[in-house]
């Protein structure tokens, strides 16, 4: 029967191992990695109740299918309780056998699947991963102990309800820091609404926010929620606030104080239930001076403000952001690049990138496409990053410094890395790259240069 068995489930493209007795299919689980055992009720020496016993037990993660023969259904049906998943009776059909075993297998394939998304799950409850000393916040990935501290913001202010205002220049990442603070929070289940408040022409902007009445103006055929209603128990994200025209910023005011709006054309007003989170590029503070920009509102909105350093402040992300857009681009074009060389590495690391990380995605996208070898070089980057050579205007060397250190890191060694291949970076950097001068600045000796350039992966 053992025999027939092997060669019927090997026909049906099952890998095979076989055991004389209970005792020896102890020994092979032991011994391989097995998924499914098919096992007699009754065999000599460790009998099926047993076996079941002992390998729900020692291996729950593999399941058991007993085989029962005229007389011993009984004893089929005790192995289930004690762990066996099915059980086939004797004589059966081949077509069975392999059929109760593929079910066997499913069943596999699911429990590994509700596994995977049990840990993503557990992973996303807890707000982050940390990989490597890599963090992932909602879609953010972080690195740099300047972004860790936001991340470490975005975690506690995403349980509250306030009004967030992110700041930053252009290219940040202040949508996904938004997009954070609504996938970490309560309204992660509604909807996450974003407006760019200016790309949508001024005159149509109250509509789209607020929504209008059937024949408030000549367009309006019929009645319209606006995007406050329509992000009921999410968040609206509105960008660019800066740009909100006057009229509107104090509809907006009104909206976020008394937590209602009114549609263009209607008298009534709604209750909303939204979070705001607003992010804007521009210097809100000065506009407020300026009278462009009404102060009640800015203090409204500002509850809470994240301002998003730019990436020349926080060098230690770009590397880690290079390699997730070179996937992500080869992924999406078909591209097989696996990474930058170090020439062109040291470009990237020494440019100022004013168009932060949006600037980084696309570079990477143009050279990814023009790569011939694995690698991407120097040849393949614009032309704009290697004549870009950083600015002396780029603030004392402290401020790189005090980013280093963060109050939930207060390890010296870990500090002295830290400290230590920043300098190297530097040195290099104001070198073009020239070892032997750099080693003099550092006050190393070249080898010594070589050994940690190499031990800190600075390529
Ligand atoms: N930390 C990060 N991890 C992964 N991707 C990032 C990160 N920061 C930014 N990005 C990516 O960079 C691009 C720009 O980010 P985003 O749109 O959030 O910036 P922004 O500050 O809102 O820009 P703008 O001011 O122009 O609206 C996006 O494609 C985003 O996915």
């Amino acid at each position: 029967m053992r025999h027939m068995l092997e060669l019927l489930l090997r026909r049906a493209g099952f890998e095979v191992r076989s055991a004389a007795d209970g005792e020896l299919a102890l020994e092979l689980v032991e011994r391989e990695a097995v998924d499914v055992v098919l096992s007699d009720v009754r065999m000599p020496g460790l009998g099926g109740l047993e076996l079941a016993e002992r390998l729900s037990s020692a291996h729950p993660e593999i399941t058991l299918v007993m085989m029962s023969a005229f007389g011993t259904v009984d004893l089929a049906l005790e192995a289930m309780q004690r762990g066996a998943y099915d059980y086939i009776s004797k004589p059966f059909k081949q077509d069975e056998v392999v059929l109760t075993l593929r079910k066997a297998e499913e069943r596999l394939r699911l429990r590994r699947e509700n596994a995977n998304l049990r840990a993503r799950v557990a992973e996303l409850e807890a707000g982050a991963v940390a990989v490597d000393g890599i963090e992932l916040v909602g879609r953010l990935l972080i690195h740099s102990p300047a972004m860790r501290k936001i991340a470490k913001t975005v975690r506690k202010v995403s349980r509250f309800e306030t009004t967030v205002l992110v700041l930053g220049e252009s290219g940040v990442g202040k949508e996904l820091v938004s997009r954070a603070l609504h996938d970490l929070g309560d309204r992660a289940d509604g909807p996450f609404i974003a407006v760019n408040c200016g790309a949508i022409p001024e005159g149509l902007l109250e509509s789209e926010l607020f929504g209008h009445a059937k024949g408030a103006f000549t367009d309006a055929s019929s009645d319209k929620p606006g995007l406050f209603e329509a992000a009921a128990k999410g968040t609206v994200f509105l960008d660019e606030v800066g740009e909100l025209p006057a009229n509107v910023q104090v509809k907006l005011l009104r909206a976020l104080q008394e937590r209602e709006i009114r549609r263009v054309g209607e008298n009534t007003p709604r209750p909303i239930d939204v979070r705001v989170v607003a992010a804007t590029s521009r210097a809100l503070e000065q506009m407020v001076e300026q009278g462009e920009f009404r102060q009640d509102l800015f203090y409204r909105l500002a509850v809470m403000q994240l301002r998003i350093p730019p990436l020349r402040e926080r060098r230690e992300d770009i590397s880690m952001l290079a390699e997730h857009f070179l996937t992500t681009v080869n992924r999406r074009l078909g591209t097989a690049v696996e990474g930058v060389d170090a020439e062109a590495r040291r470009i990237m690391l020494a440019y100022d990138w004013p168009g932060n990380v949006r600037e980084l995605e696309n570079t990477l996208e143009h050279a990814a496409v023009l790569a011939e070898g694995p690698l991407i070089g120097p040849d393949e980057l614009p032309e704009r990053l290697r004549r870009g050579r950083r600015q002396a205007a780029d603030g004392p060397a402290e401020i790189g410094f005090a980013l280093h250190f963060s109050d939930d890191d207060l390890s010296v060694k870990r500090a002295q890395r830290r400290t230590e291949r920043e300098l190297i970076l530097r040195a290099l950097e104001q070198t073009d790259g020239n070892r032997t001068h750099a080693a003099k600045l550092l006050d190393l000796s070249h080898r010594a240069l070589l050994y940690k350039i190499k031990d800190y992966d600075i390529g």
